[in-house]
């Protein structure tokens, strides 16, 4: 695997990444979801400096990014503004296929939803690379966030493939120079004051839709 040259490191920093998420907070604790969608595309444009081995999860969520990135300039866009006004209007309007696949495949809130629990997926990665020693492996961090995380709502093909990619992942020095945040003590602080909004944004979208019941939406 080709590292990143110099230049594409000047137009990289793993923080700014993050601190889209925390734009995304409204005054008013709601989420908006421009910034959401910029902090998930941040993270697959990180994705895809790992390598091309990434490329059916980085796919995924790019897909799903367009398709809320399409709700929010389409004609409808000033109701997808927050996730908060999203999940009001789409239920408001019957626009969510709530028990089964139906008429609303890609609505907002299941696609949405998707990405939602990649982000715990995210906390729980994040959180283990910050705590982590120096002879720590990524790829064992990686799989032990997915299989208690996102892995539950994925087929055993997915959870296989994704096992299989996760051992590809760099080591925990290179990963961390990919990030291109600084020494590793940086990347380590950095990851100390972005986390907690990440837990945030998560905990925020978790309360909505449990309130909704939309969790288990197909
Ligand atoms: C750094 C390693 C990155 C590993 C990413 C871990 C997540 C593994 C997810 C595997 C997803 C495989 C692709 C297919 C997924 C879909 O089946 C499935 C269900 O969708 P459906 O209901 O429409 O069918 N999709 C999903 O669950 C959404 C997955 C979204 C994954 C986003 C991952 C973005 C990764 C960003 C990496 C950033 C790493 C930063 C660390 C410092």
């Amino acid at each position: 695997m080709a590292g990143p040259t110099a230049s594409e490191n000047q137009n990289f920093c793993f923080k700014d990444e993050l601190d889209a998420f925390k734009l995304s907070l409204s005054p008013n604790k709601e989420v908006i979801l421009e910034h959401y969608l910029a902090g998930w595309s941040g993270l697959v444009k990180f994705l895809n400096r790992l390598g091309n081995v990434f490329g059916f999860i980085s796919k995924d969520a790019s897909s799903k990014i367009q398709i809320l990135k399409n709700f929010l300039n389409g004609e409808h866009g000033s109701e997808y503004f927050t996730v908060q006004s999203m999940v009001k209007y789409e239920l408001e309007n019957n626009l969510v296929d709530l028990k089964k696949a139906g008429s609303h495949p890609e609505s907002g809130c299941r696609t949405l939803l998707r990405l939602h629990r990649a982000l715990r997926w995210l906390e729980l990665f994040l959180e283990r690379l910050r705590t982590s020693q120096e002879d720590g492996k990524t790829s064992v961090m990686c799989a032990d966030a997915y299989n208690e995380s996102l892995a539950q709502f994925h087929p055993w093909v997915i959870r296989k493939a994704a096992g299989l990619a996760f051992c590809m992942l760099p080591g925990r020095l290179s990963f961390f120079e990919a990030m291109n945040v600084g020494t590793p003590d940086q990347v380590v602080a950095m990851l100390g004051e972005a986390l907690p909004v990440v837990v945030e944004v998560y905990q925020i979208t978790q309360d909505l839709y449990a309130k909704h019941d939309l969790l288990d939406i197909p």
